[in-house]
């Protein structure tokens, strides 16, 4: 692998149920992970296996009990804020949900610049054709930067938050099962858009998916977590084609347990695809 952006060693995230005088369990046990230049990582496990809570760490959504996490090689585990606006600006997360990520009393100009204006990387007058840009680089209309998330399909819904991701120019962009609760098609459309990009722009993609067909398409380095831990970890063509641990290999052979809520997602959301 190329030189790392983004690492976490010896990642761990302890939860104690009951409050303090419980037992407390890791959620994230010893996890170490790198993304490099260009490069996408995948984290792929079953459910509970700890994928969020890593990205969330790796995010710096969340502090971990013990461990660092280096961007470019400078700790920022305990960074004070000026320097975590720095790692914003350089490493941006895509979640799962696009319309509970997106506030829906604000339009989409809005939505994707005010990243930018709170990183003081572009002023307001230049909003409305930064967001235009923004709109067609991610294969959006660029004369609905004045429309409101509900008037969106998912998938676009989507495209908005891949939109707002991009518009501080990051490095990194964590996609914590971006495209899980997607139509099957819109979801090839969303995957090849992230190609395009990371081709374009050279980004790095941290991908947390259950879907391993997902993963093949767009994975450099597959990392395979069970019970908090990373059990294995290579390249795409060693986990898909020489997979070493017997977990791996039940992953890749078990049918893939559908998820209900992201079922109930994926019908109303492909009942809104279409509309304009
Ligand atoms: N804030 C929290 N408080 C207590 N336990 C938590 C918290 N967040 C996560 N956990 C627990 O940590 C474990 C790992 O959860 P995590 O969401 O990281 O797994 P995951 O692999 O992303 O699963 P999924 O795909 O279902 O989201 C689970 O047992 C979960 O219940």
């Amino acid at each position: 692998m190329n030189v790392p952006i983004l690492s976490g060693r010896q990642l761990v995230r302890e939860f104690t149920p009951g409050g303090r005088r419980g037992t407390p369990f890791r959620a994230v046990d010893e996890v170490s992970l790198e993304v490099g230049e260009s490069e996408t990582l995948a984290v792929v496990g079953e459910s509970g296996s700890g994928k969020s809570t890593t990205a969330r760490l790796l995010a710096r959504l969340d502090d971990p009990t013990s461990g660092t996490i280096e961007l470019e090689g400078e700790d920022v585990t305990t960074a004070p804020p000026a320097r975590l606006r720095n790692f914003r600006r350089t490493v941006q997360v895509v979640f799962q949900d696009p319309f509970s990520s997106l506030n829906p009393r604000h339009n989409v100009e809005r939505i994707i610049t005010a990243p930018l204006l709170y990183q003081r990387l572009g002023q307001r007058k230049d909003t409305a054709r930064i967001c235009k840009e923004l709109l067609e680089r991610v294969g959006l209309n660029p004369d609905h930067s004045t429309r409101y998330p509900h008037q969106f399909s998912g998938g676009q819904a989507q495209r908005i938050g891949i939109a707002r991701a991009l518009a501080v120019n990051p490095k990194v962009v964590i996609c914590d099962e971006a495209v899980s609760a997607l139509d099957v098609s819109v979801q090839a459309q969303v995957i090849d858009l992230l190609r395009d990009l990371q081709r374009d722009l050279g980004l790095s993609y941290v991908f947390i998916a259950h879907d391993l067909a997902v993963v093949r398409r767009l994975a450099d380095r597959v990392a395979v977590m069970s019970g908090g831990r990373v059990v294995e970890q290579g390249t795409r063509d060693q986990i898909f084609d020489t997979p070493k641990e017997e977990y791996t290999r039940a992953l890749l052979a078990a049918v893939p347990r559908i998820n209900p809520e992201w079922e109930r997602r994926r019908r109303e959301w492909t009942a809104r695809d279409g509309q304009d």
